[in-house]
C-alpha cells in the first residue's frame, strides 16, 4: 500500500504539489490522472525518496522509502525510461541493479523474458528506442518482485502489443494483492486497466473516486435523432420539462437530409414508442454517451498549465 499525506511541494516560484493526499490500495491498480505539469512525476520522485517535499510524507507499506531495508523487493518504480547505463548492455544494466540489491541472478533472466527484451538483452540501451528503453525500465522495476509498482507514463513508447502487456502486468500485480499505482495523461488508457481514481491538477487532488463511478457519474446518455419534420419532434417533449432537444452539428456519417437534434432527458426505448404513436419519420436515432476523456477533460480544463489554441485559430 502506497499512502501520501499532506505532501506540498515548491519550485521557486511554482507550487508543484499542494496537500496531496491519496492512497493507492492494496489489490488494486490505481490511476493517476492529470495534464501536462500537473504533479504526477513530482508526487512519485516524493514517494521514493528522489525528492524531499516541503510538507508532509509519502509512506510504502507503513514506512518511508529511505528506511526501506530492501528497497527493490518493496517498491519497483518506472520513472525515467532513459534511465539505463547508455554503454551498457540491458542484461549488465539489470545484473549490475541486481547484484547491489542482493535479487539472484535467475531473476533477471526471468525479467527479461516477461519483458520481452530477450533478442536485444546484449545490445546496448543507448541504443535502444523508447519503447525497448521503456520495457528495460519495467524489467528492472520487476527485478525485487516487489510488493507496489509505480509507473509513471509506462505506455509512452510502447507499440499496441506493448500497451496491452503493460496493462495486463498491472492487472496480474493487483490481482495478486499488490498495489500499483499508474500515471496517465489519457483517461481512456486509464479507465482500461484501473480499478481507482485519482485525478490532479496544477498540484491540487480534483477527485479520487473509482472508475466505475466516474464512469457512472460522467458518460452521461443523450439520443441523437434526424428528422424531417423538427417542429413535430419539439411539440412532442414540449410539455416535458426534464427533456431538451437541442439542434446538433450533421457529421459525414448522419444522412443528408433531415436536421440533426440531441436529446437529454429520455431514453431511447421510450422516445422510440413516442415517436412511433406520434408518428414522426426519423432518418436515423440513436443512443450515445458522452466519452470519459471529454468528462476529464471538463474537469481539468482549467488545470492544464500549458494552454493550446485550436487548431484553426493557428492556422489562420
Ligand atoms: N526540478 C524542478 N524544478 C522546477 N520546477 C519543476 C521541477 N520539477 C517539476 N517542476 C514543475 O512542477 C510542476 C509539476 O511537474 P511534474 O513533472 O510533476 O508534472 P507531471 O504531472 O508529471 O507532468 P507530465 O505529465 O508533463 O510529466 C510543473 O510545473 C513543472 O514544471
Amino acid at each position: 500500500m502506497i499512502e501520501v499525506e499532506g505532501l506540498s511541494k515548491r519550485f521557486k516560484s511554482k507550487q508543484a504539489l499542494n496537500n496531496v493526499t491519496f492512497t493507492a490500495a492494496d489489490g488494486k491498480v490505481t490511476g493517476f490522472l492529470g495534464p501536462n505539469g500537473a504533479g504526477k512525476s513530482t508526487t512519485m520522485r516524493a514517494m521514493l525518496g528522489l525528492i524531499a517535499p516541503d510538507s508532509g510524507h509519502a509512506l510504502i507499506d507503513g514506512k518511508p522509502f529511505a528506511s526501506l531495508r530492501a528497497p527493490m523487493r518493496a517498491v519497483g518504480a518506472v520513472l525515467d525510461a532513459k534511465s539505463a547505463h547508455r554503454s551498457r548492455s540491458a542484461r549488465d544494466h539489470l545484473l549490475a541493479l541486481a547484484y547491489t540489491n542482493n535479487i539472484p541472478e535467475r531473476r533477471v533472466d526471468e525479467v527479461i523474458d516477461m519483458t520481452g527484451l530477450t533478442s536485444v538483452a546484449k545490445g546496448k540501451a543507448g541504443r535502444f528506442s523508447l519503447g525497448m528503453s521503456q520495457r528495460l525500465s519495467i524489467a528492472a522495476a520487476l527485478l525485487g518482485d516487489p510488493h507496489n509498482l509505480v509507473l509513471d507514463e509506462p505506455i509512452n513508447g510502447l507499440d499496441p502489443e506493448g500497451v496491452k502487456w503493460v496493462r495486463d502486468l498491472c492487472r496480474y500485480y493487483a490481482v495478486q494483492g499488490r498495489a500499483v499505482l499508474l500515471s496517465s495523461h489519457l483517461m481512456s488508457e486509464v479507465a482500461l486497466t484501473a480499478d481507482d481514481l485519482v485525478i490532479i491538477g496544477q498540484g491540487n487532488i480534483l477527485e479520487t473516486t473509482t472508475v466505475s463511478k466516474f464512469v457512472a457519474e460522467h458518460s452521461a446518455r443523450s439520443i441523437r435523432v434526424v428528422t424531417p419534420e423538427p417542429d413535430k419532434l419539439k411539440a412532442i417533449f414540449s410539455s416535458a420539462q426534464e427533456v431538451q432537444v437541442i439542434s446538433d452539428q450533421r457529421t459525414p456519417a448522419d444522412p443528408p437530409v433531415g436536421e440533426v437534434f440531441r436529446i437529454t432527458g429520455a431514453d431511447l426505448v421510450t422516445a422510440a414508442h413516442v415517436f412511433a404513436q406520434a408518428g414522426l419519420i426519423t432518418y436515423e436515432l440513436i443512443e450515445e454517451h458522452a466519452s470519459l476523456e471529454e468528462a476529464y477533460m471538463a474537469l481539468t480544463h482549467n488545470q492544464v498549465e500549458y494552454q493550446t489554441k485550436p487548431v484553426a485559430e493557428v492556422t489562420r
